[in-house]
């Protein structure tokens, strides 16, 4: 049976400029169930990060909520829980919510650590937060055992170094180590393996996996790079201008998508079979989200625009119980058309692969 732990509904969030307001986030809804990773992908400004904030309570000055709920499910004391975290009062927010039922991993460990203090001491301060009748040697033990579950071998050796001695996948280890804590149902990664190289990458990746199957957490992983999450996320939400623009598993999203800027970040994908000079990227940029969207807002960039695509916001199209695309291709009258022919060969390369493996 699945575990719903967070559902959201029609969240809308702005921001307040001189330039006018930002529709950051223009009406999302999806849903975490214990044990899934649901991915948010997109280019820089699609609205990932502002979709996220509102979840753990975070609000800028100039931040507007305009409509929606998010709905967390926990085992409080008391038992199992409903809140609505738009709803929640920020010192109940603090003191039961943040860093203990809900953590977070940001994508530059260096912003989460204290430079002047030692790793142990920093631990030491997340485990006492979510669990203050512990005695010092209690703590002390849990310490060493959280940094043992992120794969620090020699922890006694590292908890008493400072973050500059680390290298930055030990310190994204600890910041992992700190969001575990407080033992959180839901755990929100905010691009945490951009910047590391690509072999770190794969091991930070492969530590929040484990983690997540082994502590039957949910997880929302947020990265601008579709490649990223390709053998993580149980679902994903490709985001654009503030929207979802498909939904699917992973399977449905990285064998048979069907938004054209869902092609658009999977042939932006490097695929280290190809030499490729040049990555593609999509052309144009995001949109103005201080001014009013017509018709689907990546119409402009995209080269399979129809007519109806510059008038009318599409619906979510169903492609499957759950694989849907707002894009107004999947319309019945619509003329048929092929993704690229790049992502076709890959896509056809990596179902013969999946084959060959047996899968
Ligand atoms: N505090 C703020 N004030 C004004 N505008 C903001 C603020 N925060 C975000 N925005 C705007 O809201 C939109 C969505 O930004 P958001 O940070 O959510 O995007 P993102 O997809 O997370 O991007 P990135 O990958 O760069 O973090 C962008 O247009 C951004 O400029």
């Amino acid at each position: 049976m699945s575990q719903t732990v967070l559902e959201i509904k029609n969240l809308q969030v702005a921001y307040q400029t001189e330039h006018g307001e930002v529709q950051a986030v223009r009406g999302i809804d999806y849903q975490v169930q214990k044990g899934e990773t649901v991915a948010l992908v997109g280019e820089s400004g699609c609205g990932k990060s502002a979709s996220v904030k509102p979840i753990m309570g975070e609000k800028e000055a100039n931040q507007v909520i305009k409509t929606g709920e998010i709905k967390f499910t926990y085992q409080s004391k008391t038992g199992e829980k409903t809140i609505d975290l738009l709803k929640v009062n920020a010192k109940v927010m603090q003191s039961q919510i943040k860093g203990k039922e809900i953590a977070m991993v940001f994508q530059d460990p260096m912003t989460s650590l204290d430079p002047t203090m030692k790793i142990n001491k920093q631990v030491a301060e997340a485990v006492k937060a979510s669990y203050p009748d512990l005695n010092k040697l209690q703590v002390k033990q849990r310490v060493l055992e959280l940094i043992a579950t992120v794969g620090i071998q020699n922890a006694e050796v590292v908890q008493e170094q400072y973050p500059h001695q680390l290298s930055g996948g030990m310190r994204q280890r600890i910041v992992i180590a700190i969001a575990l804590a407080g033992n959180p149902s839901l755990l929100i990664c905010d691009e945490p393996t951009t910047g590391l190289d690509v072999t770190i990458q794969a091991k930070i990746l492969n530590l929040i996996k484990h983690i997540q199957k082994s502590r039957k957490l949910a997880v929302i992983f947020i990265t601008h790079n579709l490649g990223v999450v390709a053998n993580i996320a149980t679902f994903v939400n490709v985001m654009y201008a503030g929207k979802i623009v498909e939904t699917g598993t992973s399977e449905d999203i990285f064998f048979d998508p069907r938004h054209p800027y869902t092609w658009g970040l999977l042939t932006a994908v490097p695929d280290v079979n190809e030499q490729v000079k040049k990555l593609p990227t999509i052309a144009g940029t995001i949109p103005n989200l201080t001014q009013p969207i017509v018709g689907d807002a990546f119409a402009p960039r995209n080269n399979y625009a129809l007519k109806i695509d510059f008038e009318q916001q599409p619906p979510m199209f169903r492609i499957n119980q759950h694989h849907y695309a707002a894009t107004w291709l999947l319309d019945k009258r619509a003329p048929r058309v092929e993704m690229p022919a790049l992502l076709q060969t890959r896509i056809a390369k990596m179902k013969g692969a999946g084959e060959a493996d047996g899968k």
